[in-house]
């Protein structure tokens, strides 16, 4: 029993061991999971910090990252909206108080818009706040009166700064203080409504807005200048007619130029209204954006421009500029139809335009010496050659008076520039008559051009041949005289030739594109103007300076009382009744037209050629192609049948040397006739160098005059085949031409030897070329006073009165003469019906 009890012991006893073993062993397996788990736990948590400071960290980037990106975007688009707004706002209408100043609106420009105060943009620099007024809007002002007056003033003050004067007309109804509250705008002339006057004022605008638009409907310009009309309510409420009225002005005004700002009394909603809330800090037009108002402008600032505006206002606008005159794009215009360039502008400040093509054709331009009609020349001139290119508009001048008016538009020592459309251009041509009539014959030739070419694309004027014949180059060709009575004035071959071919170009040159400009000093004692009408009639433009006499009709006293630097442009013919008064701008200033000219000229297309110049004052030197110079021809080179000996430069347009054809002929010979040695020498030795420059030749010199020996020195060493002589002789036959060049041939020589050589030499080709000090000394030196001049067949006279000349001419009399300095008279039996005078050249610089 104890046994078995013992057995069951020890078997309670190992049961219990073996389950103390499994629970230990569990207990263990537990304890390790546990722990595994905590470690998990632990690993977890780490990484979810991990994970957390990533987040943050890449969430704090992104948000560094917007950040800058919203800065940069906002200060791009504020940078964007303030260029905007520089724009949108210039000068007076934009500047702060401190630095504010009233400015010029450009010329044809529209209002803009007007700062109030500015906006408050995070992180970006304050932008302007601007709103609209004038031409766009109607302003609605609510909030503290004091503060409204404020902004009032300051708008105003912007509205009528950046404006020209008289541009704004203000009305001001102020009941409460009875326009005490804008008075410091009075000066300007402003209409003040006292309290019982808003429903007349009212009715008043809405009659002024039907008249406007009566003057639209009729298709004229919207007339200036502006209504701003500011009504200061103290109670919102209005009478009803009132109420009906302002909401008519409301919906209409502001295409009609009439703006209403108001304070205290809501204005009816439309598009044109812009509400400002002052309380709100807030205005339709900038929408959320805070307005920081600006305040308002200082006192005495106000009152000062007021008194300055009312000042310029009584003194009218500034006149026009010569740059106003100039068009935005240089040489956008077609001349096909005509050519319209302003020369000024009206009292108002608008330009005046000044019309040349079909009609009319031609001007006439009178004032008497210092009226300014140089200046309105070039003015014209400015205004022109920005509008229309060198392939559109040709332009001659001619100055009769002695200046040099043109010079500056052709290139000079000091400025190479030339005025791209000028072809020719005449200065100092008060002695040469002659360069007129050249030019009007070279105008002539045009029109024949012209008109020819017309018949052959059948059209019958310049728009339609430049239409039929795209490929041509037509410009218009304007030719301006500036004291062209000059030409006109005396009664000569000149003056009836000039007359007829004015009358021919002014006739035909209407339908060929070519304008007469002339200008005078005083054309009522023009016979030939006023005795062909057929001449007169064409100048149908007529521009009168002050006191300019009978450039208007007889009836027209416009210009008696117009002022200094004004013209009257009447395209009538100068009938009253078409007169526009034209204020000029100063075009004298070399410096302003240097710089226009030098833009122009670097426009010039390629091939432009420098126009010619024709100077009454400079001697032109003996061309180098006169001269010999390189390989001397020897005697085995052809001789031409008739070499020509090179006189002088003739007074062409061209600038041609006049030549003497010295053939085998009886009478090819030449008399040089008068007293000036200079000039006598210098005939002389163009016509031997240039006669040497052409073939072989040889020369004899035979020099009488001791005042002559240094000119024929130079002239003999020279020449490259020539001997001297101290008294005339018979050389013989050389088989090449053989020059006699006498210089004071009437000093001594043998009459017998001088008449075989006239008479018989050039059938031998041996001509005289001689220089005798008068007419009776050259008979003297053939024999006396009954010896004959047949063989002279050519001459240049000098400083010897026609008269004189009388024995040598075909016509009883002698030609019309009356010497002039360097200039001479020269005559060709064989080829003139007239003589023509020609500059002598300059053959040596010094003429000793
Ligand atoms: N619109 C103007 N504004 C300012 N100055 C002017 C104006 N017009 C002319 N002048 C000046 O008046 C003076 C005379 O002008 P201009 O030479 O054009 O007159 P003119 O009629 O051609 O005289 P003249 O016949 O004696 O040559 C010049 O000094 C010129 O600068």
């Amino acid at each position: 029993m104890v046994s078995h009890r013992n057995a069951l012991v020890a078997a309670v006893r190992q049961e219990l061991a073996e389950a103390r073993g499994a629970a230990r062993a569990v207990l263990a397996a537990a304890e390790t999971a546990r722990g595994e788990a905590q470690t998990r736990r632990q690993l977890v948590r780490d990484a979810y910090g991990t994970c957390l400071n990533q987040l943050a960290e890449a969430r704090e980037t992104a948000r560094r990252d917007i950040q800058r990106r919203f800065q940069y975007e906002t200060a791009k688009l504020a940078g964007n909206v303030r260029r905007v707004a520089a724009l949108s706002a210039t000068g007076a209408a934009a500047a702060p108080w401190r630095l504010w100043a009233p400015s010029e609106p450009e010329r044809g420009g529209r209002p803009g818009l007007l700062r109030i105060g500015t906006l408050a943009l995070d992180d970006a620099a304050p932008l302007p706040a601007l709103i609209p007024l004038l031409d766009a809007a109607h302003l609605d002002l609510a909030g503290p009166a004091p503060a409204a007056d404020g902004l009032i003033t300051g708008l105003l003050l912007r509205a009528l700064g950046s404006t020209r004067p008289g541009d704004v007309q203000l009305t001001v109804y102020d009941p409460e203080h009875l326009g005490g509250t804008l008075a410091a705008f009075a000066p300007l002339g402003i209409s003040f409504v006292g309290p019982g006057g808003l429903g007349a004022m009212l009715d008043e605008l809405v009659e002024h807005i039907c008249r406007v638009n009566e003057t639209v409907l009729a298709g004229n310009a919207l007339p200036a200048p502006w209504r701003v009309v500011v009504l200061l309510c103290d109670t919102p409420e209005l009478a009803a007619g009132h109420r009906a009225q302002l909401d008519r002005i409301t919906r209409t005004g502001v295409t009609c130029g009439v703006h209403l700002i108001v304070r205290g009394a809501r204005l009816a909603d439309h598009e044109t209204v812009v509400r400002i809330d002052l309380d709100a800090k807030k205005c339709d037009i900038t929408g959320e954006l805070e307005i920081s108002f600006d305040p308002p402008p200082p006192a005495d600032r106000v009152v000062s421009f007021c008194r300055e505006t009312a000042e310029r206002m009584r003194a009218g606008p500034p006149p026009a500029q010569l740059a106003d005159l100039s068009p935005a794009t240089f040489w956008a215009e077609s001349s096909a139809h005509g050519l319209t360039a302003p020369i000024g502008d009206s009292t108002d400040g608008s330009l005046i335009e000044v019309p040349l093509g079909d009609d009319p054709p031609h001007a006439l331009i009178g004032g008497p010496s210092g009226s300014g009609k140089t200046n309105l020349i070039y003015a014209w001139l400015a205004a022109l050659a920005t509008r229309y290119g060198p392939s559109e508009l040709a332009l001659y001048l001619l100055d009769f008076k002695e200046g040099v008016s043109f010079a500056r538009f052709v290139p000079g020592p000091r400025d190479p520039s030339w005025l791209p459309q000028v072809r020719l251009a005449g200065i100092n041509v008060n002695g040469d008559r002659e360069f007129g009539l050249a030019m009007l014959r070279h105008l002539g030739e045009e029109l024949r051009t012209r008109a020819q070419a017309a018949k052959r694309h059948d059209a019958t004027k310049l728009a339609e041949l430049r239409a039929e014949d795209p490929a041509g180059v037509w410009p218009r060709i304007v030719a301006v005289v500036d004291e062209f009575q000059v030409l006109l004035g005396g009664r000569d071959a000149v003056a009836d030739e000039a007359v007829t071919l004015l009358e021919d170009l002014a006739r035909r040159g209407r339908s060929q594109g070519i304008h007469l400009i002339l200008a005078s000093q005083d054309v009522s004692g023009i016979e030939a103007l006023w005795g062909r009408s057929g001449l007169i009639g064409q100048f149908t433009l007529r521009i009168a300076l002050p006191k300019a006499r009978r450039i208007l009709a007889d009836n027209n006293l416009a210009a008696a009382v117009i002022p200094r630097h004004h013209a009257v442009v009447n395209t009538e013919s100068g009938t009253a009744g078409a007169n526009v008064v034209v204020r000029l701008p100063d075009a004298g200033d070399r410096l302003i037209w240097r710089t226009l000219q030098r833009r122009l000229w670097r426009l010039r297309p390629e091939g432009c050629e420098e126009p010619r110049l024709f100077d009454g004052d400079a001697v032109p030197r003996l061309p180098a192609s006169c001269r010999p110079a390189g390989l001397v021809p020897d005697a085995a080179t052809p001789v031409g049948s008739s070499p020509g000996a090179v006189l002088g430069e003739r007074i062409d347009v061209a600038a041609r040397p006049a030549r003497l054809r010295l053939g085998r002929m009886p009478g090819r010979n030449l008399a040089v006739l008068g007293t000036r040695t200079d000039e006598a020498c210098d005939v002389l030795a163009a016509a031997a160098l240039s006669l040497a420059a052409q073939g072989p030749a040889h020369f004899s010199i035979v020099c009488l005059d001791p005042d002559a020996a240094g000119p024929a020195a130079r002239l003999i060493a020279e020449l490259p085949s020539a001997d001297w002589f101290d008294a005339l002789v018979e050389a013989p036959g050389l088989g090449i031409p053989h020059y006699v060049i006498g210089y004071a041939l009437d000093a001594a020589v043998d009459a017998g030897t001088l008449r075989r050589l006239l008479t018989d030499g050039p059938e031998q080709r041996t001509h005289v070329l001689g220089w005798w000090r008068s007419v009776s000394r050259l008979r003297d030196s053939l024999g006396g006073p009954a010896s004959r001049l047949d063989a002279i067949g050519a001459w240049v006279a000098l400083d010897v009165q026609g008269a004189d000349l009388a024995p040598l001419y075909p016509q009883p009399g002698g030609p019309a003469w009356y010497p002039r300095s360097r200039r001479a008279l020269f005559f060709d039996r064989s080829v003139h019906r007239t003589p023509e005078v020609i500059i002598p050249y300059e053959v040596n610089s010094d003429h000793t």
